[in-house]
């Protein structure tokens, strides 16, 4: 049979599952690259959808087509895979998507990757998938179900359950399926106060010690952006490029509110700047400090570089490609600095899909090593009296409390800030509540914030003339 044409926005979506799913590229930068330009713009929101749609419900969507093959233990090529899973997502998530369409174009997808002996089979597999039902939340749910059902690996889900609870752990796998991009633009409006969740399951396994974020804190989250309203979004998806996270912005907003009062113009570090959606707020927040943005990476600070020129800030902001742990003395002390650390991610699974198939256990705890070595280095740029937040967007105690713990046992002359009064003033007191745990930060996406989840912590340098051997003391910061 000739072959028909396949849609330029399920070839492009195509090309970039393969190479996202083959290399360690991100979904985010191919989306944005060349590969799109030749796209009109329906297209190009159509495979936005379907790449960042694929990337969330892969896992899922492999729970269902694998039993549906003939040799389930036969690993299929990666055109053929890719082919299956980007046609069951529109089965099962892409309600105005025809059937025909869907199994029609898979079919030429998979002839046009050179596999023209699977055509039958891939025709055959979403056909039978698409007169299935979908797979339902069950009454009583394992965490490896809900982390099945809703496409993460099990884990992850595991060690959220573990930390927050089955119902602040469902609350974020839900969250990491929708697309962010209509968002609340502050993070006042990010945490608004929704009803509790009505629990219509019981949870089979025990819920941790009343975790601070339980059922009670969680908040209103923006109605799903569906994949159809997703290409529907004129003229672009801009608000994923384009605009700052509830979480990110408030991590910002925290440290701009720390910044110490001084006579002369304080001098502000951004540590681990790139692409630079922190260093903007802090700009924007203190108009009178002296801001200095670093990267370790000569990629990403040369366009958020290009970004701050485009935008007419770089006047502004001084940046330089540098190690945040080795940064030459010539450029310190400073006043405040904002360490922004590499991490996991898993606090931003719904922008950043593909994290959950990368991530191994084994890589907390090198980032926690990397986070430490970081930290440790960065508070030794403050000058006595300046502020430092620590950040990260993971939900991992080891990247965040546990770094925290052991950088504080090593370093002299550094106090923690209790960060809880900075918060109310940046939040509605009933919501801050939740977002706060032991004085710090603690953002989770869908279960108490309409955002990423972030972590952060404050630090204070104390004057060099503290008492030796003395618990420095906790320093309670008063809101702005
Ligand atoms: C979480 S991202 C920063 C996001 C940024 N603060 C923002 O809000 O847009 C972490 C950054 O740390 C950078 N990085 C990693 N190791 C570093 C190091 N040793 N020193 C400085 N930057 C580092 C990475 O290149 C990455 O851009």
């Amino acid at each position: 049979m000739p072959a028909k044409p396949i849609s330029p926005a399920r070839k492009a979506a195509f090309a970039i599952l393969e190479r996202v799913l083959e290399s360690e590229a991100h979904s985010d930068d191919l989306l944005h690259g060349p590969g799109m330009s030749a796209l009109s713009q329906q297209d190009r929101n159509l495979a936005t959808a379907l790449v960042l749609g694929t990337l969330r419900w892969k896992l899922a969507l492999d729970a269902e087509l694998i039993p549906l093959l003939s040799r389930p233990d036969v690993r299929l090529s990666n055109a053929i895979a890719t082919t299956l899973e980007l046609g069951a997502f529109q089965l099962r998530h892409m309600d105005r998507i025809p059937v025909h369409a869907a199994l029609d174009e898979s079919v030429e997808l998979v002839r046009a990757a050179g596999q023209s002996h699977a055509t039958g089979m891939v025709n055959a597999i979403l056909r039978k998938l698409s007169t299935q039902k979908a797979p339902a939340p069950k009454v009583f749910e394992t965490p490896a179900q809900l982390a099945e059902r809703l496409g993460h690996p099990g884990w992850i889900v595991e060690r959220w359950v573990k930390n927050y609870g089955l119902a602040a752990a469902r609350a974020i796998c839900e969250y990491d399926q929708r697309e962010p991009g209509a968002r609340p633009s502050s993070a006042l409006e990010a945490a608004e106060v929704a009803p509790p969740e009505s629990e219509v399951t019981a949870p089979e396994v025990a819920e941790p010690e009343a975790p601070q974020h339980g059922v009670a804190a969680i908040l209103e989250v923006e109605a799903p952006a569906t994949p159809e309203q997703l290409i529907e979004a004129a003229p672009e998806l801009a608000p994923r490029a384009a605009t700052i996270d509830p979480g990110s912005r408030l991590v910002a907003e925290l440290t701009a509110a720390l910044a110490p009062a001084s006579a002369t113009r304080i001098r502000v570090w951004d540590a681990c700047a790139a692409p630079g959606g922190k260093t903007r707020v802090l700009a924007e927040l203190l108009p009178d400090a002296e801001i200095f943005a670093t990267d370790v990476s000569p990629r990403r600070m040369k366009a958020m570089q290009e970004r701050l020129e485009r935008d007419g800030l770089a006047e502004r902001i001084r940046t330089e490609v540098a190690e945040a742990e080795t940064l030459s003395e010539e450029s310190g002390p400073f006043d405040l600095i904002l360490c922004d650390a590499p991490c996991s991610g898993t606090g931003t699974l719904a922008r950043n899909p593909e994290i959950r198939l990368r991530l191994e256990p084994a890589h907390l705890s090198r980032q926690a090593k990397r986070q430490r070595e970081i930290l440790r280095g960065v508070l030794g740029r403050l000058r006595p009296g300046g502020r430092l937040v620590y950040s990260t967007c993971s939900l991992e105690p080891e990247e965040n409390e546990a770094v925290v713990e052991a950088v504080l046992q090593k370093v002299a002359n550094i106090g923690r800030v209790d960060l809880t009064a900075v918060i109310m003033g940046k939040v509605a007191a009933e919501n801050a509540s939740a977002i706060v745990r032991n004085g710090c930060l603690r953002t989770l996406p869908g279960a108490n914030f309409a955002g990423d989840g972030f972590f952060a912590a404050a630090f204070e340098r104390l004057p060099d003339d503290a008492p030796k051997g003395v618990e420095p003391p906790a320093v309670v910061a008063a809101e702005d």
